[in-house]
This record gives structure tokens, sequence and C-alpha cells, in this order.
């Protein structure tokens, strides 16, 4: 008898194909709509391969055979890892094949917030500008030979470091919980604590994973730390920030501005007040979203099911 692999979310037919050779797939494209079904799957599921979905020891309870989760995704935030380990549930994750389309996404909302891409872009649009030109009011600032100060210098922390080293002369700041050898050495970036990074940075770059350590880390102390020029970034998750502190440091006009891939509630609820403000460049969750990354972490995620199923190694296992 084949393994069974319940699959969530969309998949490429590649992936599928990858995962159909050796295993029976039950495929939830859109597994909320047919919920009970999906839930129908797990009861006899091998292998769970998708992104996003809260794992906990109620879910787990509806999946007894489990074997292995494969996470569409490097952020791990929605398992519980101590339980699976108790239960002996492997799983992997997808890093290393989206650092170079994640840290683009970052370039994109620093260059777009410091230079006032999408408020420009509305003034063109809407005729505002005309024979009068536009006004010194609307400038932006350099990005180039700025300080970036980086919080979370891992896979992607690094290749951003990489792009703002060698493409824009930018000095870099870093913090981890350990150094990171590699990019002090080929990016010349400068190890500090927390509160020196935030007081000399020009851009302040969130990195880390959601953890319970970094939970809430940047909050309304770290935002008065920042430079009043500051542009602060966070593409890991909603989360690891303080939303209500950031907003009052906008309102307040502690930091210059924003650019957020996410959000503390994912999708961002229409009446959250960085909405409505001009100097926050907004993204939906698509830092690793392009079609040729897509299709790498979804293979990558098949090969790791498809391993977990069949008792073989994982490619990137979580632990
Ligand atoms: N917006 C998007 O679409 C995407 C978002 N992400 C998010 O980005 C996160 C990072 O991904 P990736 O770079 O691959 O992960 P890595 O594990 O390679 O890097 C994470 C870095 O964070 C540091 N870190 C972890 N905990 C702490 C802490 N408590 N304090 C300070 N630094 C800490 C780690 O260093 P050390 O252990 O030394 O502290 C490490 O350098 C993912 O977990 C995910 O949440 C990822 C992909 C796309
Ligand atoms: O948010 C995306 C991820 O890969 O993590």
């Amino acid at each position: 008898m084949k393994p069974v692999v319940v699959v969530y979310n969309r998949l490429y037919e590649e992936a599928l194909e990858y995962i159909r050779a050796s295993c029976d797939v039950h495929y939830f494209p859109g597994y909320k709509e047919n919920y009970l079904e999906f839930m129908e799957a797990l009861k006899t599921a091998d292998g769970l391969i998708g992104s996003g979905l809260k794992v906990d020891e109620d879910f787990l309870d509806q999946a007894p055979n489990l074997k292995i989760i494969a996470n569409k995704s490097v952020g791990y935030d929605n398992l519980d890892i101590p339980l699976l380990k108790k239960r002996g549930i492997r799983a992997a994750n997808t890093p290393g094949v989206l650092n170079d389309t994640v840290a683009d996404t970052i370039m994109a909302l620093m260059l777009a917030a410091a230079r006032r891409v999408p408020e420009l872009d509305q003034f063109v649009k809407t005729g505002g500008w005309t024979e009068n030109g536009f006004k010194d009011h609307q400038f932006g600032v350099d990005v180039h030979h700025k300080t970036l100060g980086i919080i979370g210098m891992g896979g992607i922390g690094s290749t951003l470091a990489k792009r703002a080293h060698f493409g824009f002369d930018m000095n870099i700041l870093y913090h981890n919980r350990s150094r990171n050898e590699q990019a002090e050495n080929t990016y010349k970036a400068v190890y500090c604590q927390m509160e020196e990074l935030l007081e000399q940075s020009d851009f302040v770059c969130v990195m880390t994973p959601l953890t319970p350590q970094t939970k809430g880390m940047i909050g309304k102390h770290e935002f008065t730390r920042m430079k009043n020029t500051a542009i602060f970034i966070n593409a890991s998750r909603g989360p690891v920030i303080d939303e209500s502190a950031l907003i009052e440091a906008l309102q307040k006009k502690q930091i210059l501005a924003a650019g957020l891939d996410v959000f503390k509630e994912e999708p961002v609820e229409r009446e959250n007040r960085l909405l409505l403000m001009p100097n926050v460049v907004t993204l939906p969750h698509i830092g690793s979203a392009t079609e040729e990354t897509r299709k790498k972490m979804a293979m990558l995620a098949a090969e790791n099911v498809v391993a977990g199923v069949t008792g073989g190694q994982l490619k990137t296992p979580i632990f």
C-alpha cells in the first residue's frame, strides 16, 4: 500500500506529480472550503504538506498516523516543535531557495519607502504632476551610503546585506544571538547590541523567525531608540513587532516611514491605521512570491514529504 499524503493549499503540478509517483495524494487546494473532508483525509495521512496551518495537540489528535509535516515555507511558527518531537513526527521547511527573492522584496520596500514610490505613483496617476512640477516636500531620502541595521542576520538577512553592501555601498550593522562571521568578513557587517543598532541605523530591518523570544521584540522602547529619520522594515512575521507601538511611532514622527510585508492579522484588517498612512508601504506577505521561487519551494517541500513518508533522509529538516 502506498503512503498517504495530504496536500493543503495550492501546489504546483510538478510537485504534485512528484508526490503522486510514490504516494496516494489527497489534494485540498482550498482546504478551508472543504474542511470536513480535509479533516477526514487526515485520519489516514502519513504525510502533510502545505503552509501556514496551525498544528497543535487537537490537530495532531485527528492525524494519528502522521510521520512528517513538510512546511512549504521557511518560517515554522505554525508548528509546535516540542510537541512534534514528543510524538515522533518529523518536520521540514524550505530554507535557502527563497533567500534572493525575499531579499529583493526587502530592497523594494526600502527603496519604495525612501523614495516614496507609491505616493508619487498616485501623484502622477491622479493628475497632480502639472506644469508647476513637484515640490521639495515630495523629495525622498537616499538609500545608498546609509546605515542598514539587520536584526536577524540569517539566510535572508545575509542575502539582503550582500545587496546593500555591494549594490548600495551601505554600512551594515546586525544583531543576532550569535555572531555571523561570514557576513562580517564578506559584507563588513558589524555586530552590535540591539540598542546600538537601533540608535545608529538609517534603515532597521527585522528578519528573525517568530518565536516566544522574538514575539513583540520591537515595541515602544525600541521605536523611541530609533532616529527620527529612520525607515523601519518588517518582512519576518507581524507579531515580532508591537504594531500599535509602530503606529504610535509613525504618528508621533519618532520614525520617518515603514515598509511592511507582514502584519499582526493577515489579511490585514481594512481598518488598520497603517493603511491610511502615506509613508507606510504595504505588501500582502509576498516576500518569496515569484513563480520561479515558489516552484523551488514546492519541489523542496515535496521532496521532504516523500522522504518523510518513505523513511528517507529529509533534505531540509527543522530538527
Ligand atoms: N515575508 C516573507 O514572505 C517571508 C518571511 N520569512 C520570515 O523570515 C524568517 C527568517 O528566515 P531565514 O533568514 O531563512 O531564517 P534563518 O534561521 O536563516 O535566520 C534567522 C536569524 O534570526 C536570528 N535570531 C533568531 N532568534 C533571535 C533572537 N531571539 N534575537 C536575535 N536574533 C535572532 C538568528 O540568529 P541567532 O540564532 O544567532 O540568534 C538568525 O540569524 C522566517 O522564519 C520567516 O518567519 C521568510 C521567508 C519569506
Ligand atoms: O513567509 C514565508 C516563509 O517562507 O516563511
